[in-house]
Order: C-alpha cells, then structure tokens, then sequence
C-alpha cells in the first residue's frame, strides 16, 4: 500500500502542511503532523476534497469573468497582490536580514509598521472581497492562512532581527565608547604635536606620541562618516571600503601640512605617521622663536653669513637679507671683511668686537716677561762662551775651570759632558756653554737663540791676533756680546800679552788700562795661573749686565743640545732661561713636546728642579729637539700636546720652503720692505791690500737711507765659519780671487747664503751698488717722441674727428701719450685710441710721413693745432 507523507501531499496541493493536517484531521484521519502519513485513499480523499474547493472556486471565477464586475478586478488584484506578496515576503526575508545588515536604521519599529499596514491592508481587502463574495471568502481562507504563516516568520525575523541588533547594541555601545576614546587619544595627540611645535623642542614623537598615533590610525575606522551605525556588523563591503579609504587618505593627503588626520587604513596611516613626523620637523623649523640679540658680537676675521647668524641668534637668511639692505651682496658662505661685521652689528643695535686667535704656537712670547714676572727679578748667573784662534788653549782653560771648580770638593763626582756646566766661584755661579769656538756660538746665534750673556776671548800670548781671533771679535760684535780677554799662556817664555793688547786695539777691543772698556786678564790655563780672575771678571762684567731673571714663574728656556740615547730615549741638554723648572713639568721643545721625567744636573746628580742660567739634562721628551730650540713649560700637558703638534706640523710647512737669506737679487726686495737698513757684506779677498780697497769703496756707496755694512773681512779661502756667520748675519759674502771651500760651498747652499766671487775690484762694487740702486722704485720720465701737425679733419659720426696729421719731427707711436696743443696752450692732454697709416693701423709714423689719428675721448681737434707725441720712461735711481 503506498503510503503518501503529509507535507508531500501538501507540496503537491501546494498548501501549507499544517493546513493539509488540519484537513485530514477534519475528515477523520489519524494525522497528527506534516510527517504522518496517510494511505493512498486518504490522500485521494483530501485530494478531492480540495479539488472541489478549488472547483468551486473556479467556477465562481468564470462567471466573474464572464460579467467583468468591479469586484472580479478587485479579485484579480487581490491575487496578483497576494502572488505579489508571496514573492514579496520571499524577498522580505532576504530584506530584512539584508535590511538589518545594512540599513540599521530603517528601525524595527518601521519595519513592524509597514508590515502592519500590509496586513491590514489585506486584510481590508480580504474583507471587503468576503463581503461580495463567497468563494472568494474560501481563498481568503487560504491566503489568510498564508498571510499567518508569513506573519509568524516575519515575527521570527523580526525577533531575530531585534535579538540581533539587542545583541549587537552592546557591542556597538562598546565601540561607541572606544570611538570616544579614540577621538579624546586624537584630541590629545593633537594638542601634543600642537604643544611640542610651540615649545620648538621636540621634533622627534615620544613613544607615547607614536603609539597613540597608531592608535588614532587604528581608531580612524570607527571614524568613518558612516550614518548608518551598523555597517561594522555587516560583510564587509570591500569596494565601498577601498573607496572610504582613498577618500580618506586624500583627504589626510590634502590635510597632510596641518595637523595629522588619522587615516583609513593601517598602511595609510604608518605612512602618514612618518610624514607627520617630517610635518612637525618642518613646522618646528619654521616657526623657531627669535632668541634675544647678544650684547656683544665677538667676531673674527673672515667670519661668513652663517658664523654670524649663530652668534647673533638669526637665521643666515636674515643676515644675509639685511646685507643686502645694507647695499651689501653677500651669500650664507662668503667671508664678510671687518667694515661690514661692524656695520651689521650697528643696524642690529649691538657693539662689535674683534677677537685675534692666539697664536698658540708662538712660543717667543712667552719669552717676555710680564710686569708680575718683573717684579720677581733676581740676580742670576751669567752665561759665557769661550772662543778662540785654535789651539790658542779653550779647551785647556774650560778643563782648567771644570776641574778647579766642578769636582773640586765633590769627592766620586763624576764632570758629565752634558754641554754646558756651571762653576762656583765664592759662592757665585758661571755658567759655561761646554763647546768652544765661535761656530757653535754662530749657530746657535743663527738659529736664533741668544743665550750667551758674555765672551771669554783667548788669544794666545805667544801667537797673537789670528784670522779666527778676528773672527771671534766680528761675531762677538754681531751679536752685541761684550768681550772678556784671556791672554793666555803667559807662562810660557815667548809670551806677550802686550803686543796681544796692541793687536786686538785695532779692533775696538781696547783695555781700561789704555782707556778702553774691554777687561784684559793674562793668564796661564795650564798652570792656572789668574783663572779665577778670569771668573771674577765674568762676575764683575756680570754685575754690570745685571743680568736677571724671574725664578718664579714657568720655565723657558733654550736647547743646548740633544741626542738620542738608546736606553733613555731623546735627551737634552737645557738652558733655563726664565723661571725654574720642575720634574714632571709638561712642556713643548722646539717642534716636540713632553713631560719631563728626569732631570740630571752637569755632575750626573738627579735634581728636582733647575733655577735660571742653570744647564740641565732631561728625559721624557716625544722626540729629538735640535739645538738652540726654545722650550716653554706649560699648565697642563693637553696644551703642550696641542701646541707641539701644531708647531710640528708648521716645521714641516716650513721645511718646504727654502730659507730666505738676502742675496743680490732679493736685496733691493729686502731693503724696500724695511727689513734691511745695512746690507751686510763679508769680504774675503786674496791679499789684504784688496781687502781693504773693497771694504773702503763698498762703504762708501751712498743709497738713500741704506749702507754697506762689512761685518767681517778677511784673507783666504771662503770657509764655513764665513758662511754660518753670513747665514747669522744675513750677509752677502763677496770674494776676491778666492774660492769657497766644498764644505763651505755646501753649507752655503743649504743655507741659501749668496756667495759673490770676483777678479775685478770695480765689477764687485758696481754689483753691490748696482743691485742697491737697481731694485730701487722705477722712476719714470717723460720724454718727447715726436710733433705732428693737423692738416685735415674727418668727422665720422659713429667713431669720432680722425686728425689726418703729418709728422714734423720724430716720431709717434701707438701707445704714446698726446698733447693738444692750440696757439702754443695744451687744450688736452691724453691717449691715441688710433693711429692710421692710409688705411693702415700702425705702431709708429716716423717724421716725414702722414698719418690718421683719433685721441681717446675727445673730438675738438681743429686744422693747424699742433700734437705732441711723449712716453713715459724708466730711470734708474741716483
Ligand atoms: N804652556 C801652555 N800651554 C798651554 C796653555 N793652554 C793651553 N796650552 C796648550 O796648548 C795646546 C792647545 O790647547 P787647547 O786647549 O787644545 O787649545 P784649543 O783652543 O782648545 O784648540 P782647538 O780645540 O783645536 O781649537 C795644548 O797642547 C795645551 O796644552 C797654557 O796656558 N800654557
């Protein structure tokens, strides 16, 4: 038997099920759902019964149809409106789900409403279509049951709808809630960029800054202008999204230079984030508040737009815009001169002032002495040089004097060669420069150190006055040194101090005795015969000098000498010349600095410190000084390291540029800038005879406010001792029918030292005073070339009057100077700007021929006026 289900039954009626059941139970049927089942007669039994309905119904239809009354049309819309509806309700479901996802805020109320309204409709409808007919009535039935069945899902919807949005209402009050911190987090990070732009300080975001930033970036979506407040909840639709998110990132784009608009998207927003940061960077430079002008603009030379923007405060811009106001024309990087930095200074209201760097690697000045360090003033040893003819006995008396009054006394003491030492004579001290010979001294004189206060002159009484005795005096006298003499080896029996005395009178070394101030004193180094007047002499001579120092202050002093020792590192011998210097003192030495880690005394013994004219030999030093360095102690050794750096660095500077030493050429160079009043000349000839013509006729050329200055002269060979005294005097050696020696030669060269050699007394001169006279400033004179007479004139509009001219006398040049010259008065005075021979341009027209001429700037040139032709020329100084 087959057995038919309920809802099938129903599908195929195409009835509601609950219907069908409603049916079947009225016709008797165990029917109990749409899942019972019913037999098959059952099924035909409700199927015929339904079909008579439907019968009916159809029947009534087409009557209707036959007479078209109001209420059939009314019935047919009634039926399209409920097939409508059905489509309709379909759709609704859609609708509202749809609805409620995307338009929140077509309310439930509404909805209910409407809803409402429909079902009334129908139902007035329905009404209205019962009252005029039946069968009608019955289909009512039906989509009554219909209208219930889509009531009860719309209510299900409805209640799903409002428990969704009940549910969801919590949720977007917590977004309400973080939205409004959100925009508070914004607000704040706002006022904070806002803040942070005044206060000009920070240009950086903090962390906080940033992390609420990416906060803001992230809580732009729930800034959306997005009225409908449910969207959130809906699927999300992309293209909408995308096109919310460019809009907003044109729009944070577009607000980008004022202040930051969090972005829709994350990416958007990071991005933004770094331009805001460049925004607020920008913005903090633009609006940099103006800090108040300094008192004093403290400048130095050469200081540009930029240097003085910062010490005033202001933006090079403004310093340069005010240049300009000025009616200076300048940019942010060019060296302003003095005027201008003092002129800005006054159109800014504040005084100028010029600060000169130090020059920190000078180390003369410290050489000076203050008026504190004057006030200390104490008596200090003198320091003395022994020179001499060889073998004339210097270094039998410096051993005599070390012997007598160094070891003397000091039993085990061992006399350490250290280049100078000091003797005590009752209780006073000498200090001796430990190498004889006036090349040393020379040297150290050419290296400009001075150190030595006084010259022990040992001339041996049995030889008298030789060549190196004179050359002894010369350099003694080029240094201003004053002259003890020691006529020495009286002991031995052809002794004679006295023609010793007659000798040296002729030059300027005269005895007291004989009316003169030079001291004489014989003595016998070998035997030690009047040594120690010989040291109270220096004393005495000493005491004249008075010769002091101030102990008191930081050492300064001079390098006696210096090695490299192989266990001890560079040593060397100082001089202190001022102060007194300490163990430990950091200190700069010629181009090396340094600290000094021992010091040892001329007997070998470890000292602390050293007092002025006090020899001492020390470590510690970065490097080998030379001889006749300067040093100079310091505060600390950071300055010593910085200005024996910088010295280091301008020796090498220096090396690179040859020594300037006056020679022929450069003499006239010399004498112009001041630097030479005397030009000193050494003459080394090969008989006196010659020597002394030459010195007289050198010294009697006159050149206005300059002389020749013969410092030495002498016969023989040029020799090195020549040449360090020319290198030490800034001399120009001249030798007659001599030849320098190769060392000689060689030193010459390296120190640049001009060596003039001559066979004819006359050429010499004339080189010396042509070379002083020569390089003297050129004289010009005018001198008349040519007379030319105007003959015919020529006026062309564009150049000017052409004087066709014929030359009387002479001649004239291109380049001349012309004198206009009417009724014997110059009317004007000044240059060819043209000279024409025909249509030729020429560089001269001699006598006899014409020319066309044109003078530069002027036109009133008239027949018969006379021109004259001059140049200018050089003559050579009187
Ligand atoms: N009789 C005597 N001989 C002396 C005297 N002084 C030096 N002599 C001798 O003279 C010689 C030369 O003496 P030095 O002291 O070497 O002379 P110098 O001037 O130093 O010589 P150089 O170093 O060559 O320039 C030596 O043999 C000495 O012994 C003296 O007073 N009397």
């Amino acid at each position: 038997m087959v057995k038919i289900r309920i809802y099938e039954l129903a599908k195929e009626l195409n009835i509601p099920s609950k219907e069908l059941v409603d049916k079947a139970k009225s016709l008797g049927m165990d029917v109990k759902s749409h899942m019972s089942v019913v037999t098959e007669t059952e099924s035909n039994k409700i199927k015929q019964n339904f079909v008579k309905k439907a019968n009916d119904s159809k029947s009534v239809s087409n009557k209707k149809a036959v007479n078209k009354t109001p209420n059939d049309e009314l019935n047919k819309n009634h039926q399209a409106q409920n097939k409508n509806k059905g489509s309709q309700d379909s759709k609704a479901k859609i609708k509202i789900s749809v609805k409620s996802i995307r338009k929140p805020n077509t309310s439930p109320q509404n909805n209910k409403k409407n809803r409402d309204n429909n079902l009334k409709k129908n139902f007035k409808n329905n009404h209205t279509s019962d009252n005029k007919n039946n069968s009608f009535n019955k289909t009512h039935k039906t989509f009554d049951a219909k209208a219930q069945a889509d009531s009860i899902k719309r209510r299900q919807n409805k209640e799903l709808y409002e428990k969704t949005f009940e549910n969801s209402s919590n949720p977007q009050k917590e977004l309400d809630k973080k939205r409004a911190v959100k925009q508070k987090n914004i607000h704040e990070a706002a006022k904070k960029i806002v803040d942070n732009t005044n206060n000009k300080t920070k240009i950086k975001l903090s962390n906080t800054d940033r992390s609420n930033d990416r906060e803001n970036v992230n809580s732009s979506k729930y800034r959306q202008p997005v009225n409908n407040s449910h969207k959130e909840f809906t699927k999300p639709d992309l293209k909408k999204e995308n096109q919310a998110g460019e809009f907003w990132k044109k729009s944070s784009n577009k607000k980008k230079n004022t202040q930051s608009e969090p972005t829709f998207n994350k990416r958007a927003g990071h991005k933004n984030h770094k331009q805001k940061i460049k925004t607020k960077t920008k913005v903090a430079v633009t609006v940099r508040k103006e800090r108040p002008l300094p008192d004093i603009l403290q400048y130095t030379e050469g200081m540009n737009a930029q240097d003085l923007g910062k010490i005033l405060h202001r933006e090079p811009t403004e310093i340069v815009k005010k240049l300009f106001m000025l009616g200076v024309m300048t940019n942010q990087n060019q060296s302003l001169d003095d005027d201008t930095i003092e002129i800005l200074a006054t159109d800014y209201g504040v005084d100028a002032q010029k600060i000169v760097p130090e020059d920190i690697g000078d180390l003369d000045k410290y050489f000076e002495l203050s008026d504190d360090d004057k006030k200390n003033l104490k008596k200090r040893p003198p320091v003395v040089t022994i020179m001499g003819h060889v073998d004339h006995g210097k270094t039998t008396l410096l051993d005599r004097l070390r012997h007598t009054h160094v070891t003397e006394g000091e039993a085990g003491g061992i006399t350490q060669h250290i280049g100078a030492y000091q003797v005590d004579i009752n209780g006073r001290l000498i200090t001796f420069l430990d190498t004889p010979g006036h090349e040393a001294f020379t040297e150290m004189r050419a290296r400009g150190a001075d150190v030595t206060d006084l010259i022990v002159l040992v001339v041996a009484a049995d030889d008298g006055v030789m060549p190196q005795t004179i050359e002894a005096i010369n350099h003694a006298k080029a240094a201003k040194v004053p002259v003890i003499v020691a006529v020495n080896k009286i002991d031995k029996p052809g002794a004679n101090p006295n023609h010793v005395m007659e000798q040296l009178s002729e030059y300027e070394l005269i005895p007291e005795d004989w009316g003169g101030n030079t001291i004489f004193v014989n003595i016998s180094a070998k035997t030690g015969q009047n040594v120690d007047e010989v040291l109270e002499m220096i004393n005495l001579q000493a005491d004249i000098l008075e010769l002091q120092a101030d102990p008191n202050r930081k050492a300064v002093g001079t390098v006696i000498e210096a090695k490299l020792d192989k266990g001890r590192g560079p040593v060397a011998t100082l001089l202190v010349q001022q102060g007194t210097l300490h163990v430990g003192d950091p200190l700069v030495v010629g181009n090396t600095f340094g600290r000094v880690r021992s010091m040892t005394n001329d007997r070998g013994r470890r000292v602390k410190s050293a007092t002025p004219s006090t020899p001492v030999e020390i470590t510690g030093l970065n490097t080998v000084p030379d001889s006749a360095d300067k040093f100079v102690v310091f505060d600390d050794e950071k300055t010593s390291r910085q200005v024996g750096e910088e010295r280091a660095k301008r020796a090498e500077l220096n090396d690179r540029q040859k020594a300037h030493h006056v020679t022929i050429d450069n003499l006239f160079d010399s004498m112009s800038e001041g630097e030479l009043k005397e030009v000193a000349v050494i003459i080394k000839a090969d008989v006196q005879g010659t020597v002394e013509a030459l010195r007289q006729s050198l010294e009697k050329i006159e050149v206005k406010g300059v002389r020749v200055n013969v410092i030495h002269s002498a016969v023989g060979a040029i020799n090195e001792s020549d040449v360090s005294l020319a290198a030490a005097g800034n001399a120009i050696i001249i030798g007659f029918n001599v030849r320098p020696t190769s060392q000689a030669q060689q030193e010459a060269d390296s120190e640049s030292v001009d060596i003039r050699l001559h066979n004819v007394i006359y050429n010499a001169i004339e080189e010396i005073e042509s070379a002083m006279k020569g390089m003297l400033e050129p004289v010009y004179q005018e001198k008349v070339t040519g007379n030319l007479t105007v003959r015919e004139i020529f006026k062309v509009s564009k150049l000017g009057t052409i004087a066709g001219s014929f030359v009387d006398q002479g001649f004239i040049q291109k380049d001349s100077g012309v004198r206009l010259i009417r009724n014997g008065v110059v009317i004007y005075e000044g240059k060819l700007s043209s000279l024409k021979h025909y249509k030729d341009d020429v560089k001269e027209v001699k006598a006899g021929n014409e020319c066309g001429l044109m003078i530069e700037n002027y036109n009133d040139i008239k027949v018969e006026d006379q021109i004259e032709a001059f140049i200018m020329e050089e003559v050579s100084a009187e």
